[in-house]
């Protein structure tokens, strides 16, 4: 491991602290020396400035004591000259250190944070916003990028010009630097003030921002339901009342913002004013020379300076505090530790299913699951039929492992499913969602995702084949080279699962779960869907989520769920004959097949 990708690999997770200061300290972890050296290269600069006051004021003194030689004028002058080369080559210096410990920074926590969001619990990414993630991970790393290259730099710098600046006045006259820094407490009590109060406006603002980026990134995903349902003027007045708020909120912020200047420039125009006042005074009286004076008037202007901007930073600081503690809520949430689990057998699963008495629930005392008992044998498929919430995705999302049932017990093999680690379960398992997601690349990329071992253009094709797209692939302009969505072609939803029919069937799975794939296609996509699915089940466990009984009349098991519980449980020929739920679905279903297909014969 090189020295820099050991720095990018840093877990963030020790920069967890009560103290954000030294949090924001550990984050730097690896380039603390480059910041050291910013701030040195800040002091030399400052002190530089510094000593051309002094030698201006040299310069001034001996000057008026005519006894300056062509010669030390032309010393004196090189001596400006290289004081000016000093404190611009520091500068530079210091930018660039500054500038390179940001970006190494702010590259490190975008890295960690995406790998650490890819780990997360299937659970917290049910609860959280993507909105708010997005805002976390561009704005809010943004907001500590220029913490690190312009504000906690800039602390550094004035704090230095500061000391250095007081330091020199002090040697010209304690009494004057004294004098110039009465207003100090002042200034730093109104910062602290005001730090609050936009540390407060900055986060609800950061909040809202959130809320329009979710709003805008759910209506940009569900733009097909918001055209279907013609609900865009509904939409914009929804996006213009986020944006109005987040306006107030914006507003509030400058306003804190433009409130804190006029009052630290009036605190520090009266104290430069009271400085001049009696500098000249003493100068008048005798107490120090004109040199003195004007080496002070030079100097004090550098200790009002960073005066004014501490608060100025102090106040913007706020808002890279509070993005550092948004990004911390991001890291502390614990990874789903995927390789938890003490058995993994070597080879590939038999895929017998045993649920005892299995009980679930997403928040405590509320069962989404309850006494879920039945059992299968490998290569058997499993009909879940329910109403809406009845429990049927809770009960197939136990199997990978992305929740871990309450109670009872769920055998895989014989051995107990959370014995499993979640990682080898999810490869063994393969999931075709009912709206299948693809991603803006190829058709290739998206065939062979996840399967997670070199393939040939064979197996491509002949997984193709049997999910029945192989052909409407070789229609597109580039074949399986074909980019998928905005760039390229647009998929339909039928062919979209037929090509995520194709990618499990190349992940070969031993347990296969299909959220009833065939529900919103036509007829004729359907039965090629059924085609391409007939295939994929062969030899598999299969898990049928169903809302039409056609699509699970050949199922060895069909569980029908309500309220969390299996009421009824048998083979189609058994179920159709009893009285319950099933026949009755059974019924409706078939009457209103029947009425459509009159309807269809009277129209053609
Ligand atoms: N992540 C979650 N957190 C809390 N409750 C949840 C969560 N997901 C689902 N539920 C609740 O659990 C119950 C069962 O939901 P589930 O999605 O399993 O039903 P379903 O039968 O698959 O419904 P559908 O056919 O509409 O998809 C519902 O009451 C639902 O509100």
């Amino acid at each position: 491991m090189t020295a820099l990708s050991y720095y990018l690999n840093y877990d963030l997770k020790q920069a967890i602290t009560k103290h954000r200061l030294v949090g924001l300290w550990r984050l730097m972890h690896g380039f603390e020396w480059k910041y050291v050296g910013a701030t040195l290269s800040l002091g030399i600069a400052a002190t530089a400035k510094t000593v051309t006051y002094l030698l201006l004021r040299y310069f001034v003194d001996t000057f008026f004591a005519s006894d300056t030689t062509p010669f030390s004028v032309g010393w004196i002058a090189a001596g400006f000259l290289a004081l000016a080369l000093v404190e611009g080559s520091f500068t530079f210096l210091s930018g660039r250190l500054a500038a390179q410990t940001a970006e190494s920074v702010a590259r490190r926590l975008r890295n960690y944070l995406y790998d650490h969001i890819q780990h997360l619990s299937f659970a917290y990414h049910a609860e959280t916003d993507t909105g708010e993630l997005i805002q976390r991970s561009t704005s809010d790393v943004d907001a500590m990028r220029r913490f690190y290259a312009d504000q906690a730099i800039g602390v550094g710098r004035i704090v230095l010009l500061f000391l250095v600046n007081f330091a020199a006045i002090y040697l010209l006259n304690p009494r004057l630097a004294w004098l110039s820094i009465i207003v100090v407490p002042l200034v730093v009590a109104v910062s602290l003030f005001f730090f609050k109060k936009v540390s407060d406006a900055y986060e609800a603002y950061q909040e809202q921002d959130a809320v329009l980026s979710t709003t805008l990134q759910e209506n940009l995903t569900g733009v097909r339901v918001v055209k279907a349902f013609a609900r865009q003027e509904y939409e914009i007045k929804k996006f213009e009342a986020d944006n109005l708020e987040k306006f107030f909120r914006g507003k509030k912020l400058l306003t804190m913002h433009s409130l804190f200047w006029p009052v630290s420039d009036i605190l520090c125009g009266l104290q430069m004013l009271g400085g001049f006042y009696a500098g000249a005074m003493m100068a008048i009286n005798n107490e120090i020379s004109f040199g003195t004076y004007l080496a002070y008037a030079g100097l004090v202007v550098w200790i009002i300076f960073p005066m004014r901007n501490l608060g100025r930073l102090i106040v913007q600081m706020s808002t890279g505090m509070v993005s550092f503690n948004r990004i911390m809520e991001i890291i502390k949430q614990d990874r789903e530790p995927l390789d938890d689990g003490d058995y993994s057998p070597a080879g590939k699963i038999t895929g017998n299913i045993e649920f005892k008495d299995v009980c679930f629930e997403y928040e405590k005392g509320s069962e989404v699951l309850r006494g879920i008992n039945f059992e299968c044998r490998a290569g058997q498929s499993i009909a879940l039929l329910g109403s809406t919430g009845s429990g049927k995705s809770t009960l197939v999302n136990l199997l990978p492992r992305f929740y871990d049932y309450n109670g009872g017990s769920i055998l895989l093999d014989g051995v107990e499913l959370n014995r499993y680690p979640r990682r080898f379960l999810r490869q063994q398992i393969g999931i075709v969602e009912q709206e299948p997601f693809l991603f803006s690349r190829t058709i290739r990329e998206n065939i062979t995702y996840g399967v997670g071992r070199q393939v040939s253009e064979e197996e491509i094709e002949k997984a193709a084949r049997a999910a029945a797209i192989h052909d409407v692939i070789l229609s597109f302009p580039k074949g399986y080279d074909t980019l998928v969505g905005e760039k390229g072609v647009t998929v339909s939803g039928g062919q979209k699962q037929r090509i995520a029919i194709a990618r499990t069937l190349l992940k070969d799975p031993r347990i296969l779960i299909l959220d009833d794939s065939t529900s919103s296609v036509d007829t004729e996509t359907e039965a090629e869907i059924r085609e391409a699915l007939q295939n994929l089940m062969r030899n598999r466990t299969t898990f049928i989520i169903a809302h039409r009984i056609q699509s699970i009349m050949n199922a060895d098991l069909i569980l029908v769920l309500d309220k969390g519980q299996i009421i009824q449980k048998g083979t189609h020929e058994t179920l159709a004959t009893q009285p319950g739920m099933y026949r009755d679905i059974f019924d409706i279903q078939t009457r209103i097949d029947v009425e459509l297909e009159k309807e269809v014969s009277s129209v053609g």
